[in-house]
């Protein structure tokens, strides 16, 4: 079963011409890792927030755990691509603020800090100031900070849009290890095609105009990454170079369609 599912989902912006997302159905489970891929435009944000509760669907409806998502909720943590630290925290402090206002005890607070910041691979991090961080750092702590949460599911806004290649990749490796041992279901929205290849358990293609699901794969290379297969050996894979032209395809052809 689903931990979150989203059936004939639409949302119309007032005044827009077109829906920005039109009968999207979809499911998470617990164990996934859903990547939803498209070109600007195409929805992905406005699928994120509907997921995360900050936006309410137009028709259709979305649920957590069987019951309506009607708003934001501590079981769906939320990481952005700008990372939304508090810059008058160290690091330690902002991946224990959610866990402040839950008022979980401060013992517990500092296990479970400590726990995250190691998780991500920051364990030596926590006395830090912000403005202290490196890109690829600060998007580490977004991450302990929601797998601080105690989510069951974690909502990533092209988390690693704004990273130069090579933090990118390593952040791809560090998410699907934080996936392995974490069991939180994740969803991440991208426009990066080998980005998303890379990390989905399944993938959804989407295209704009109105902004749609045309394709559901189930691709299994991030598997192979946690067998212990390397990230050039995969992405260098001629399987994985074929699905990649094959997607880039399908996206020239949803745009030259909408176009049209
Ligand atoms: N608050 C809003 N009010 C009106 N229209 C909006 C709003 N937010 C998004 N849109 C429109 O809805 C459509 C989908 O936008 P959305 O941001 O969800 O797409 P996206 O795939 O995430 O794009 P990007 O990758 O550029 O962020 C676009 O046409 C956009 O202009």
């Amino acid at each position: 079963m689903s931990l979150l599912q989203v059936d004939n989902l639409s949302v119309h912006y007032p005044g827009q011409p077109l829906p920005a997302l039109q009968q999207v159905s979809l499911g998470l489970a617990e164990d996934e890792l859903l990547v939803a891929l498209g070109p600007s435009g195409c929805g992905k944000s406005t699928l994120l927030n509907v997921l995360a509760g900050f936006i309410a669907p137009t028709h259709g409806t979305v649920q957590f755990a069987g019951q309506p998502v009607r708003g934001p909720g501590a079981e769906r943590a939320v990481v952005f691509q700008h990372d939304g630290l508090l810059p008058w925290l160290d690091v330690a402090g902002n991946v224990a603020f959610g866990l402040k206002l839950q008022r979980v005890p401060a013992a517990e607070r500092a296990a479970i800090v400590a726990a995250t910041l190691q998780q991500v691979g920051l364990a030596d991090a926590g006395g830090k100031r912000i403005w202290q961080l490196s890109g690829g750092m600060r998007q580490r702590v977004g991450i302990a900070r929601a797998l601080a949460s105690q989510s069951r599911v974690l909502l990533l806004d092209e988390p690693f849009g704004a990273l130069d290649a090579f933090t990118r990749e390593q952040m791809q490796q560090l998410l699907l290890q934080v996936w392995q041992q974490s069991r939180r279901a994740v969803f991440l929205i991208t426009h990066d095609i080998e980005e998303a290849l890379f990390l989905a358990s399944s993938l959804v293609l989407m295209s704009p105009g109105p902004g749609r699901i045309v394709q559901y794969l189930r691709p299994t290379f991030s598997q192979r990454f946690l067998a212990g297969e390397s990230v050039r050996s995969i992405k260098s894979d001629p399987a994985f170079i074929t699905l990649r032209e094959e997607l880039l395809a399908s996206l020239s052809r949803a745009q030259q369609q909408e176009a049209a």
